[in-house]
């Protein structure tokens, strides 16, 4: 089936053919020991060394055919109407009143100086209190020192574009996040769709939305062909966001008839769907064995439409490896385990997104390089590794998935 438009995601393993990512920024040099847990890293990258990773990743997808688009790049040719940065601006302020503790005026003021594209690094990047020069400011509280360094937040995590949104066939949702320090990160693509020239003339149809309570992170969002989405009851994400998004895909996009979701322990290590489990190959899954709680058992519920107009149906399951046989119409799939086995090499491999594949084609996936029992047992599964450099980029417990937002995947046929 061909569907034009802009977006067109109907399988996890279809040939990539245009994806966003966003180049690790200021942003990383913003974090210190104090502000790592709060901001969902454990340990600093060396900006140059993590950018020069993220370089060969893009690399890599763009010797494969893949259009590779930047997040910054496109935020700031959307901002690119005087009455657009404005608003967004203001939205910005809002949203990070937690972190700001002077004045909304002198902060704008400040960033209303910079160039769109030097606004949105700034935005991202955060603003520290240093930057603001005591002459700028005039209320008491703006004076008095207190210990947090920023005005403005800095948003690390943004290289992650897997999770702020996610593009389910010809829509997307634009997602809740768990965390307050990713929160924010949502607000880039609702203006990326409602202003780039790239997608403001479409309809591009909401199967979930940022004004939604419930959290839902794109991490948990899998879709593993065009009838079916698999989505991760995790830490991230709740079920009452899982069913008002299966309600919303039902009534807007007749192709899709199931969404599964799958519990999976809530844990740091385990903190999406996608770390634990992403699917390589047409009958293929890579898997990390702790996903199964005692005896092999876990909790996973389809929900399908209902008879009656605006209802679902939803159904038990307790096997992984049945279910996905179900709703792929399969006789066999196989499990890739993480750390081929082995106790420790799972652990450590998992730890460092051993399980976490970005399929570019059916077969084909791109992983981190120091997963390296992990990728050989892919590549004894008839799986084609495209290993990246992952030093520096795996500090931030996130991996080749994570870091790609999908627009558009060929067929698999
Ligand atoms: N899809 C993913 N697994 N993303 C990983 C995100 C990692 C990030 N530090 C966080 O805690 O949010």
């Amino acid at each position: 089936m061909t569907y034009p438009g802009p977006l067109n995601i109907h399988s996890e393993i279809g040939r990539l053919e245009s994806v966003i990512v966003k180049r690790p920024g200021y942003e990383v040099e913003n974090l210190t020991p104090d502000t790592l847990k709060h901001l969902l890293f454990d340990d600093i990258p060396y900006l140059p060394a993590i950018q020069r990773e993220h370089d060969e990743f893009t690399d890599r997808l763009r010797k494969r055919g893949t259009e590779v688009l930047y997040l910054e790049k496109l935020l700031a040719e959307a901002l690119d109407d005087t009455i657009v940065r404005e608003q967004f601006l203001d939205q910005m302020i809002r949203e990070s009143q937690s972190n700001i503790q002077c004045s909304s005026q002198t902060l704008k003021e400040y960033l209303r100086s910079f160039a769109t594209e030097d606004f949105v690094a700034k935005v991202m990047g955060g603003v520290r209190k240093s930057e603001i020069g005591p002459d700028r400011k005039t209320n008491l509280y703006e004076m008095m020192e207190d210990h947090h360094p920023f005005y403005l937040d800095p948003m690390p995590n943004l290289y992650f574009t897997r999770d702020p949104s996610c593009v389910i066939g010809t829509g997307i949702s634009i997602n809740t996040m768990a965390e307050d320090a990713r929160k924010r990160e949502s607000v880039f693509m609702d203006y990326i769709i409602r202003y780039h020239p790239r997608f403001r003339d479409t309809d591009v149809p909401r199967w979930y939305d940022r004004s939604s309570h419930f959290p839902l992170e794109g991490g948990d969002q899998l879709i593993l062909n065009e009838q079916t989405v698999a989505v991760g009851v995790s830490a991230r994400t709740t079920p009452q966001a899982i069913e008002e998004m299966a309600r919303n895909l039902f009534a807007g996009n007749p192709s899709f008839t199931q969404v599964v979701a799958v519990e999976i322990p809530k844990s740091r290590a385990f903190m999406h769907l996608d770390t634990v489990f992403t699917m390589v190959d047409r009958d293929q899954f890579s898997i990390h064995p702790a996903i199964h709680g005692p005896g092999g058992e876990m909790r996973i519920y389809i929900i399908r439409p209902g008879m009656e107009n605006g209802k679902v149906e939803i159904e038990e399951r307790t096997h992984i490896l049945d279910t996905l046989k179900e709703v792929l119409g399969l006789s066999e799939v196989g499990l890739i385990e993480c750390g081929g086995g082995d106790e420790i090499a799972a652990a450590r491999e998992q730890w460092n997104d051993g399980s976490n594949t970005l399929a570019i084609s059916p077969g084909v996936v791109v992983t981190y390089d120091r997963n390296y029992v992990s990728n050989q047992c892919l590549r004894e599964a008839g799986i084609e590794v495209i290993e990246i450099p992952s030093s520096e980029l795996s500090r931030g417990r996130g991996g080749p998935r994570c870091m790609s937002m999908p627009l558009v995947r060929a067929e698999v046929r």
